[in-house]
């Protein structure tokens, strides 16, 4: 099918010579013009506070794209028609004057685009400027996360962006909703009837994510010391997957239908009281250890560090949803840096059937399980039980996948990265794969609970080691209720 061309825009990009703009962002925006998906008259304004010759640092920008585009992917040609659509300015996102200059680069009859890839501090501060200078009208903005560090912040950054732009023109990104596989538990849930129909109390016993990175800080120790893993990951990327398998199914497609059974969901979430966290809830901090045989500082000898830090690198939690579906039904969640393999999956972990004939020895393979694969080696498998082959074996049963590969099935799609469809999302003017005000700040306001009760309780963090699954109270939280986390691994 031929790529369909979206409409001209001006995409102007707030903090261009930012590690998100430079890592992810043009090589999206690149990837997007190289699939023929950019209008010809599209422009990137590449905005930053450095002064001096625009060219050395479109150099820059150029450098960055050698760097983290594939080689195989990155032609002269391509690379040539993408770098003509940039321009440079630089000017302070804060000072009101800095916005003339703007003003001359944004042509009025293109839609304009403005990406805030800078903390969320300065949001409100370039909204009110881009409204003072009158490009606030009919512009789209892009709001990168985390939205504050709690509720009230989350509301302080949402109420001055809404000072200036109405919520349907407002994208905040998730990059996890941007993932194919992510996306694809839409269609998994609700383009099969043989799971909705099992897809509840009565047939599923509990649910697993985990969301394991095998990096470290990777030199963003400032950041995420203020932040941890809890506001990092969990706050957003986690209880958005848990909203995605959880959710009733909307009555159609649209932004809103989707986001109001999300919302459903998180209001849902049974707070978890101080006297309950020991239980329910685990925090980790990495001690000096090994990735890929290699050795690796631990948290507190990171660069930058400073030694007495106790936010966590690592959660595990129990959480509960209160309603009709997911009554009893446990949703484990765990997510942590430094950990043996990038991984990031959902297994639902089906109930036995109610009454079992088989060798007592082998009653503890019943029960089906429904593993999605995030990343890598995005797919889907079953793991369904079946009779052992052979004459000798009886009724002997065995446990094997019902298996979709993505990459093998499908060979000759190449699964784009999330930011690229982010970011065609964007420039669609679709709302559907970004997150509404009040999603965030239901999020904020379990996590709030979290951390306050952490900060009641004084306890640090439990050490783990780099290259390990965790602290160990992170396996008690699971086997505590007779289970254990899949394939631990
Ligand atoms: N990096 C990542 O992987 C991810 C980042 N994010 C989010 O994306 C946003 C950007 O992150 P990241 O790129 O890492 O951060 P960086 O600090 O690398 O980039 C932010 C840029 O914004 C610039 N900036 C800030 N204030 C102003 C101002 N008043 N005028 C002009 N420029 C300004 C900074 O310049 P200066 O340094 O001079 O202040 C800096 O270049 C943050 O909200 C972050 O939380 C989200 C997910 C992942
Ligand atoms: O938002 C963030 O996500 C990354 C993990 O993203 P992934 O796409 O590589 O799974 C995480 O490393 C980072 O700390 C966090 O801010």
């Amino acid at each position: 099918m031929p790529a369909m061309k979206l409409e001209s825009c001006t995409f102007a990009l707030f903090g261009a010579l930012g590690d998100l703009a430079l890592r992810k962002l043009f090589p999206a925006l690149y990837q997007l013009d190289r699939a023929g998906l950019l209008h010809d008259a599209t422009r990137i304004l590449a905005l930053a506070r450095e002064t001096g010759e625009p060219s050395g640092h479109l150099r820059a920008i150029e450098q960055a794209l050698r760097l983290h585009v594939p080689a195989k992917e990155l032609t002269e040609t391509d690379l040539t028609r993408f770098l003509a659509r940039l321009s440079y300015l630089g000017m302070d996102f804060l000072k009101a004057e800095d916005y003339a200059a703007l003003l001359e680069h944004v042509s009025p009859q293109d839609q304009l685009i403005a990406y805030f890839a800078t903390p969320a501090s300065v949001y409100g501060g370039i909204c009110a400027n881009l409204a003072a200078v009158g490009l606030a009208e009919g512009t789209r903005v892009v709001l990168e996360k985390p939205i504050g560090h709690d509720l009230t912040s989350s509301r302080a950054v949402n109420d001055a962006v809404a000072q200036v732009f109405p919520e349907n023109r407002v994208y905040r990104i998730d990059h996890y909703l941007g993932k194919e596989t992510v996306q694809n538990l839409i269609a998994l849930r609700f383009a099969n009837s043989l799971f909705e129909t099992q897809w509840n109390q009565n047939h599923i016993s509990h649910v697993e994510i985990t969301v394991a990175e095998k990096v470290g800080i990777e030199g963003r120790w400032g950041y995420f010391d203020q932040a941890g893993q809890l506001r990092d990951m969990i706050q957003n990327h986690l209880l958005q997957l848990l909203c995605l398998i959880a959710m009733d199914p909307p009555s159609d497609l649209s932004a809103d239908s989707i986001r109001d059974e999300k919302v459903k969901v998180l209001k849902a979430l049974e707070p978890i009281s101080v006297e309950q966290l020991g239980q329910r809830v685990v925090r980790g901090q990495y001690v000096a250890g090994s990735s890929d045989g290699r050795p690796v500082p631990g948290y507190l000898e990171e660069e930058n560090s400073n030694t007495q830090s106790d936010t966590e690198t690592f959660v595990a939690l129990r959480a509960d949803i209160r309603n009709w579906r997911w009554a009893g039904v446990p949703f484990y969640l765990r997510t942590g840096k430094r950990m043996p393999q990038k991984l990031s999956q959902i297994v639902i972990h089906f109930k036995a059937p109610p009454h079992y004939i088989f060798a007592p020895e082998q009653r503890q393979l019943i029960g089906n399980k429904l593993i999605i694969r995030l990343q890598p080696d995005e797919g889907i498998a079953l793991q369904v039980l079946t009779k052992d082959q052979g004459l000798d074996k009886g009724m002997q049963l065995r446990s094997g996948p019902l298996q979709l590969s993505f990459s093998d099935t499908y060979r000759s799609a190449r699964i784009p990265d999330a930011y690229e469809r982010l970011l065609l999302e964007v420039m669609r003017g679709n709302q559907n794969l970004f997150v509404r005000k009040d999603e965030i700040e239901y999020a904020w306001q379990w996590c709030d609970q979290l951390i306050d009760g952490w900060h009641r309780l004084g306890e640090a963090p439990k050490p783990y080691t780099a290259g390990s699954w965790g602290p160990m109270a992170s396996v008690a939280l699971i086997t505590r209720d007779g289970r254990s986390w899949y394939g631990d691994l």
